[in-house]
């Protein structure tokens, strides 16, 4: 079963989308997923070529988002896919089984539509308002959640669903109890001054209640 906590870079360039993702590394985060809109190619791939080698190092997942093509390319362990990149399906025929492919969700509707074609997780969101992204779907709030997850628990549908958009510590206790799995985060953690306590509160916080 996957990890449950998910750090999503940011950062305007290479240089600092690297140091990003060094210092979540370091501060103890295993799975990254490279988010570098609005790039051209080339930047995505020297990016993606020094992400690579330090996920290796750190024995990190390595997921990238939007680009199938790229994710082949560098042998990365899946890729992110939202409601309007490409489908999973295609995705699945690309990278076979052994990746991991993430979508995106903003209602129960899509949660069915993206289970039913094969994603390995789902990222529900946003929890609520968010710099990191723009164009926002709807925010959920907990009650969005507790509504969902409730759907999904009567129709069966066991897809993992990571929590996702504006998310903070404080948050976690009642997320976890709407049933999901794990959080997706970006600005706390490359924000965060004391990366390491606070990568450790929010594991702490999503592994309470987990028998080892
Ligand atoms: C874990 C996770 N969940 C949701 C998203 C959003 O993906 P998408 O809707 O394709 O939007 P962009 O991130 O591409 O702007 C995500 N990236 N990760
Ligand atoms: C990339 C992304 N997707 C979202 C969605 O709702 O689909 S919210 C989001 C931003 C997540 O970063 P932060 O933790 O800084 O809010
Ligand atoms: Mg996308």
């Amino acid at each position: 079963m996957f990890n449950k906590l998910q750090y999503i870079s940011q950062g305007e360039t290479i240089e600092k989308q690297l140091h990003n993702i060094h210092q979540a590394l370091d501060a103890g985060c295993d799975w990254i997923q490279m988010r570098f809109k609005n790039q051209p190619f080339e930047n995505r791939l020297i990016l993606a070529e020094a992400v690579k080698i330090l996920c290796e190092e750190y024995k990190s997942n390595f997921i990238i988002n939007d680009d199938v093509l790229l994710a082949q390319k560098m042998g990365a362990d899946g890729v992110h896919l939202g409601l309007t990149d490409m489908s999973i399906p295609e995705a699945r025929a690309i990278l076979g089984d052994r990746k991991i492919i993430g979508a995106t969700a903003n209602t129960f509707e899509d949660v069915v539509f993206q289970s039913k074609n094969g994603c390995d997780y789902i990222g529900l969101g946003p929890f609520q308002f968010t710099e990191t992204k723009e164009k926002l779907s709807p925010v959920l709030g907990n009650d969005g959640y507790v509504s969902i997850l409730n759907k999904m628990k009567t129709e069966n549908i066991t897809t993992p669903i990571y929590a996702i958009g504006g998310i903070t510590l404080e948050n976690i206790e009642s997320l976890i109890k709407t049933g999901i799995h794990g959080i997706a985060v970006s600005g706390i953690i490359t924000k965060s001054p004391e990366k390491e306590k606070l990568v450790q509160q929010l594991y702490d916080k999503l592994y309470a209640n987990v028998i080892i």
